[in-house]
């Protein structure tokens, strides 16, 4: 039998850590690899709310053997030799926050599903002496599904623990002015250096409409984010679209869609456009694949002429602008 509470050292310790998480991504590009990943990701009940019965019938007698071989040939077309771009992209932020920060801070990253788990992660973290954790979920906007999974995870990780640490965690940051005006830069440079488009889509990650009616309050973010970079970049009404991607599933999802984007705008006369996912820290399948290949490819099929990804802000210089202070101003009374 396990047991309830796992084995703490002998010493008090106070040491401070950080803690990053991301969603998690599978360990190769293949049908094997993907279904376990998609397996632990689908039967979270903030992924999908319906009945847990019914919902691992399906799950497991048609969605998995169906979409872990679809999806691996997706993840095989953004594969980089040394890995999954999501995870590559984490781990990188990761080392440029741990390098900006004191160096007595211990700065972690875990995956909500698959490798490094919270549960392991943070175990690492109070053997090696944080007593006082900052958890920074890698969600501008606050959804259900992703910024509160990855926190119970983390929460599930602390009915472990006999003295249990303090903690805080950020929930959202969506209208944080760093955020705002370094993304802003960020699309500035980007047209600088390529051209400009007839029209900015801010493309963000979809959720189930019923989520959105249950109270969740990840679309209002979106539009918060929206209208304070808009405004940031002076864009007019007509210069900037928002919209909702990567649906899954037959039940209606907030809108509208990208997908949908993607084949009208070239008949309202949109022929060049630019791409930005502003709710995406790294890159990842949802902006390489379904936008940079798919999508451009749909947009450039129902008559597009320029379609341009302006891919996620860079780790090294421009997330670690925006999250150092928030992380700084979290850790107030604790350094
Ligand atoms: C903003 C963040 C995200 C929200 C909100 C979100 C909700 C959500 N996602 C699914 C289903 C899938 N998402 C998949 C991939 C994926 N999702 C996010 C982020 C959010 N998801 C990211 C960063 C990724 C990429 C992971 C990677 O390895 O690069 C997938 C897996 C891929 C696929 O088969 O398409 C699924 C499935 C639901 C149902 C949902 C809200 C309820
Ligand atoms: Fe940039
Ligand atoms: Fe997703």
């Amino acid at each position: 039998m396990s047991k309830p509470f796992l084995s703490e050292p002998e010493t008090s310790t106070t040491d401070t850590g950080v803690l990053l998480l991301n969603l998690g991504t599978p360990e190769a590009p293949t049908p094997q690899a993907v279904r376990p990943y998609l397996r632990e990701f689908l039967s979270d009940q903030r992924v999908v709310e319906l009945p847990r019965f019914l919902w691992q019938l399906l799950l497991r007698g048609i969605i998995l053997p169906l979409r872990s071989r679809k999806s691996a040939h997706a993840y095989q077309s953004i594969w980089q030799d040394n890995g999954s771009p999501l995870l590559i992209g984490t781990r990188s932020l990761t080392q440029a926050l741990s390098k900006a920060l004191p160096e007595s801070v211990i700065t972690r990253f875990a995956m909500t599903y698959g490798q490094p788990s919270v549960m392991d992660v943070v175990q690492e973290m109070k053997k090696q002496g944080v007593a006082n954790l900052l958890v920074v979920p890698l969600y501008p906007q606050y959804a259900s599904s992703s910024s509160g999974a990855a926190l119970d995870q983390l929460w599930r990780a602390l009915l472990k623990q006999r003295v249990q640490m303090a903690v805080r965690s950020i929930t959202s940051f969506c209208a944080d002015t760093n955020y705002i005006k370094t993304l802003a830069a960020h699309i500035h440079t980007h047209w600088k250096q390529h051209g400009r488009g007839e029209c900015l889509l801010l493309s963000f990650h979809g959720i189930p409409l019923a989520q959105q009616q249950a109270g969740d309050v990840y679309v209002e973010h979106c539009r918060t984010t929206t209208q304070h970079l808009v405004s940031e970049l002076g864009l007019k009404d007509n210069e900037y679209r928002l919209a909702f991607q990567s649906r899954f599933g037959y039940a209606p999802w907030v809108g509208p869609s990208t997908q949908d984007l993607f084949n009208q705008l070239p008949q309202a006369g949109i022929k060049k456009l630019d791409v930005v996912c502003p709710g995406f820290v790294t890159d990842c399948l949802e902006t390489l694949e379904e936008i940079n290949i798919r999508g451009k490819a749909d947009f450039l099929a129902h008559g597009g002429e320029q379609f341009h990804y302006i891919p996620c802000m860079s780790s090294e210089n421009e997330w670690v602008k925006i999250l150092i202070p928030l992380i700084n101003q979290n850790l107030q009374g604790w350094l």
